[in-house]
């Protein structure tokens, strides 16, 4: 049995948390909102975001920080992209040692264009840091609290360090593989919100199967020449991270990225639709990272271009969709012409 924290009890933060319990871990939750923690552990539910399941009674939770951050060495970051900051910059205090930093959020961060585990480097002291570890893959947490299987990848520069994140977490329904490209995991976790936005969105506008497989293969084209020109392995993207993670989510009702497509496709407005999800949608910001990003990287990523527009510019999503299809004529495979 191992102390392990989760910072954060949206509705991964809570399902990992369950998962870790479940293989009989001292796991502590924490929470920002005392009566959320009070809720976790007095009725073990967390209604606002698994509104139908029981939490295991071992699982406890804590509104209290420094409580949490005390309580173990593996400490597990479960927060929104643009809530790792904070997190991190709040910890610092309480930090005594080294602790290894497990983090499962997917998103970049805009303007610096940084990946998640390269902004926990740049807040948090390295005489505190063991090593970083990014778990990431299919997971959508409504499946994973029903422990139905579910395959996922922890990857880290410190293979040792992964390993031990795979043997916390395995078991019979939750199958963790190891990897070792960090940059290739990160980017694909991060760029498959974006599509998952256009797939959404091209089924909101009724197109179908056809354009949604388009979306989902010329999308791991860009993903791929993006996260290559940032020096991932090309094979890292038609694995868990890459091509897995793109079909949960581009095809999945549990995705909130697909569902804000969807209704952004259907004509509502950016404001009304994070409003009625409730929960957060991180491809919006990222596609703004991406777009930026592309431009620095001299990377072609029409889709995510295309996006940027109807997100930021006012374009209607039917007008992006003709502007894709009226792109000059390419030979399918020239991406990969370097590998
Ligand atoms: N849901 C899923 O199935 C999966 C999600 N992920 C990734 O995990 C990350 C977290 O997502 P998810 O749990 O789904 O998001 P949710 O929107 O479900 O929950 C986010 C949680 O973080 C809390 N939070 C937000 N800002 C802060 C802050 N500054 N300090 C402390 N807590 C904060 C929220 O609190 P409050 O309630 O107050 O808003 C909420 O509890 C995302 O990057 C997502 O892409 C990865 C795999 C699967
Ligand atoms: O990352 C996820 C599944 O792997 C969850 O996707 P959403 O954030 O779109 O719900």
């Amino acid at each position: 049995m191992e102390k392990i924290t989760v910072l954060g009890a949206g509705s991964w933060g809570t399902a990992l948390a369950m998962v870790l319990a479940n293989n009989n871990h001292d796991c502590l939750l924490w929470s920002h909102r005392e009566n959320q923690a009070t809720e976790i552990n007095l009725d073990h539910t967390n209604k606002k975001y698994l509104p139908d399941t029981v939490l295991p009674i071992n699982l406890k939770a804590t509104s209290n920080f420094e409580t949490a951050i005390k309580h173990a060495d593996t400490i597990v970051i479960a927060v929104p992209t643009k809530a790792i900051r904070d997190v991190c910059q709040n910890m610092k205090e309480y930090l005594n040692g080294k602790k290894l930093f497990v983090h499962v959020s997917k998103g970049i961060e805009p303007d610096s264009f940084k990946r998640i585990s390269e902004m926990i480097v740049d807040e948090l002291p390295s005489s505190n840091v063991e090593a970083i570890v990014v778990l990431s893959g299919p997971s959508h947490a409504e499946e994973v609290v029903l422990n139905h299987p579910t395959t996922i990848t922890a990857a880290s520069e410190d293979m040792k360090a992964a390993k031990k994140i795979q043997d916390l977490f395995m078991n019979n329904s939750f199958r963790v593989y190891t990897n070792d490209d960090v940059i290739g995991v990160e980017i694909g976790a991060a760029l498959k919100n974006v599509i998952a936005l256009a797939a959404g969105i091209v089924d909101g506008l009724g197109y179908g199967d056809n354009a949604k497989a388009a979306l989902i293969t010329r999308g791991l084209a860009e993903i791929t020449r993006l996260g290559i020109s940032l020096g991932a392995q090309p094979y890292t993207f038609s694995g868990l991270t890459g091509m897995g993670d793109l079909i949960a989510t581009c095809t999945s009702i549990h995705s909130r990225n697909w569902r804000a497509g969807n209704m952004l496709g259907k004509g509502a407005s950016l404001e009304k639709v994070l409003d009625e999800i409730g929960m957060v949608v991180e491809g919006v910001r990222t596609t703004k990272a991406a777009y930026q990003l592309a431009k620095k990287q001299q990377v072609d990523m029409p889709i995510t271009e295309a996006l940027y527009s109807v997100l930021f510019e006012s374009i209607s999503p039917k007008e992006a969709v003709d502007i894709l299809m009226h792109r000059t004529k390419k030979h399918e495979l020239e991406d990969y012409k370097t590998f």
